[in-house]
């Protein structure tokens, strides 16, 4: 992704950046006095032609990472609308890309915490919020020609259903002990990215996209796919294959998503079976008594793509 330099006969590439600012940004609506919040973690990182820093201790084409910071705090001013956090990581690699000569590419990676209106009594409280689980991130990477890569995506999606999971037909040998099953507690913790198919700032065009609502969708559908209907479920063979399912639900439905990217570590829940010398029976595992475990556990990931039509 960088680009290569060489320098005395030998290839060089570098990029430099700020990580973890955290910024947090109320908007006050004027009409009903409803307040909206949202808290980020936003990193950057900059291609730029600055090798004379690196090889001649010249810091003329530097741009510091305490103004890189500084930037997030002022832009984060400079909305005075509520914007996503993709409008936000876009607008930041613009303002980088376009304002220093030096800048080639931008790369903006942001977290967003999970703070959720709070209800009171049932009624949307104007300006109380909660913590919840999964995050909403993005990454926007922007060279100056305006080519841009832009993903989406949530961490932190634990999910758990008690049956409808099973594990059959996988690689005996001498060192496997696993019985197969057609009865067991599936758990994870989601991971995804996807990526959208604009390719440029031209093509997402000055129309707000409502990327905000494109993930409550893109992570209902993958939620739904993995549980199934409320009252039968759906069986899953394997982590893989409701990891595969859940990606191709996500691509059938979203057309403006290119690819898409999970990962699914397989969260064990042991069986209890207690027994003693003297009481070879003191708990029998019924699908009812787990241990919970995190660790070691089962990591599973995949992307899926569409093939790019070579008309
Ligand atoms: O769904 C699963 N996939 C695996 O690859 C695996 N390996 C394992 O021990 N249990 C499971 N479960």
């Amino acid at each position: 992704m960088a680009p290569k330099d060489e320098i005395d006969g030998m290839k060089f590439e570098q990029r430099h950046g700020k990580e973890r600012v955290r910024v947090g940004r109320v908007w006050r609506s004027g009409k009903d006095g409803r307040h909206f919040f949202v808290e980020w973690n936003v990193s950057i990182g900059l291609l730029s032609d600055c090798i004379p820093a690196y090889v001649r201790a010249d810091n003329s084409d530097i741009v510091a990472t305490d103004t890189m910071k500084n930037t997030v705090y002022v832009k984060a001013k400079e909305c005075s609308e509520k914007v996503s956090v993709e409008e936000f990581a876009i607008l930041l690699a613009k303002h980088f890309t376009s304002f220093y000569p030096q800048v080639t590419t931008a790369i903006i990676q942001i977290v967003e915490k999970p703070w959720e209106r709070i209800s009171i009594s049932g009624q949307p409280h104007d300006h109380g919020f909660k913590l919840g689980s999964e995050r909403h991130t993005t990454q926007v990477i922007l060279t100056k020609n305006g080519t841009l890569q832009l993903t989406s995506g949530v961490e932190g999606l634990a999910l758990l259903k008690t049956t409808k999971s099973g594990f059959e037909g996988f690689i005996r040998d001498h060192n496997t002990i696993l019985p197969e099953t057609r009865e067991r507690m599936l758990a994870t913790e989601v991971s995804a990215t996807w990526r959208y198919h604009f390719e440029s700032l031209q093509s997402i065009g000055k129309v707000p996209l409502g990327f905000t609502e494109k993930y409550l969708d893109v992570k209902k559908v993958l939620v739904d796919t993995f549980f199934g209907p409320p009252k039968e479920g759906v069986y899953s063979p394997s982590v893989q294959a409701t990891l595969y399912d859940m990606a191709k639900a996500v691509l059938a439905r979203f057309p403006d998503v290119s690819s898409i990217q999970l990962k699914m570590p397989n969260i064990h829940f042991l069986p209890v079976n207690l027994s003693s010398k003297v009481n070879p029976v003191i708990v029998k595992f019924e699908d009812d008594v787990y241990l919970p475990t995190d660790e070691p556990h089962g990591s599973i990931e995949a992307s899926l793509s569409r093939i790019r039509s070579k008309m």
